[in-house]
């Protein structure tokens, strides 16, 4: 498949930057806001369902072929919640109130209790009634701190300890991050999809 233009379908300056980056110069990436400032409802029962929703909607908007990710933290105490509510856990307050409500979810939890995975799934779609969107997934284990650290990134990174650099992921610098991240990951397959790797 031969893409120039794609439309990125999100709202979340941190995974706009995050998958600017990572696509390279051969693509440009524009963002859906530049054609309508409202969100969809997420109504999806999965991250799969959501990205694809999200896709066909910015595309619908654009006329243009369009990305989207739909991502989230999985946390094994809380049976994988927030999942795919992860953006509405404390009911739509944003960030800092998400990563309160889920430091008093875990209080008095050890620390080998707090084990988490961070999900992205990746869908493109070539126009809004697209019959084969193309689908990648990443994963990124880790587990939920006790206390915030980090400024860099966005969303949960703060609480998110990554064993493989003994850190959180905010406190990765945003190249060392996109190298390992569950968006990283599902972008590297999608390169391989569109030729791009
Ligand atoms: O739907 P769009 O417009 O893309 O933007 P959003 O922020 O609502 O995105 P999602 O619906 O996919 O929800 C993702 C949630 O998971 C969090 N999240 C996803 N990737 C993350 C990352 O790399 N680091 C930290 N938090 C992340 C993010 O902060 C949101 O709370
Ligand atoms: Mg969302």
């Amino acid at each position: 498949m031969n893409i120039q233009q794609l439309v990125l379908a999100s709202h979340n300056t941190g995974k706009l930057k995050e998958l600017q980056a990572m696509l390279g110069g051969g693509i440009t990436l524009r963002s859906v806001g530049e054609f309508s400032s409202a969100e969809p409802e997420e109504t999806g029962l999965s991250f799969v369902e959501n990205a694809i929703l999200k896709a066909r909607n910015a595309a619908r908007l654009s006329g243009l072929p369009a990305l989207a990710d739909d991502s989230g933290l999985a946390v094994d105490y809380l049976g994988g919640a927030p999942g795919i509510y992860s953006a509405r856990y404390a009911g739509g307050q944003g960030d800092s109130a998400n990563n309160a409500k889920l430091l008093d979810a875990l209080r008095g939890v050890p620390s080998a209790q707090r084990g988490a995975q961070f999900v992205c799934v990746l869908a493109l779609v070539r126009h809004a009634s697209d019959p084969l969107p193309i689908l990648c997934e990443g994963l990124w284990q880790g587990r939920i701190l006790e206390v915030a650290r980090g400024d860099h990134g966005f969303g949960y990174d703060p609480l998110f300890w990554v064993p493989e650099r003994e850190c959180s992921s905010a406190e990765l610098s945003p190249a060392e991050k996109n190298q390992l991240s569950h968006r990283a990951r599902a972008m590297a397959l999608l390169r391989e999809r569109l030729g791009l790797a």
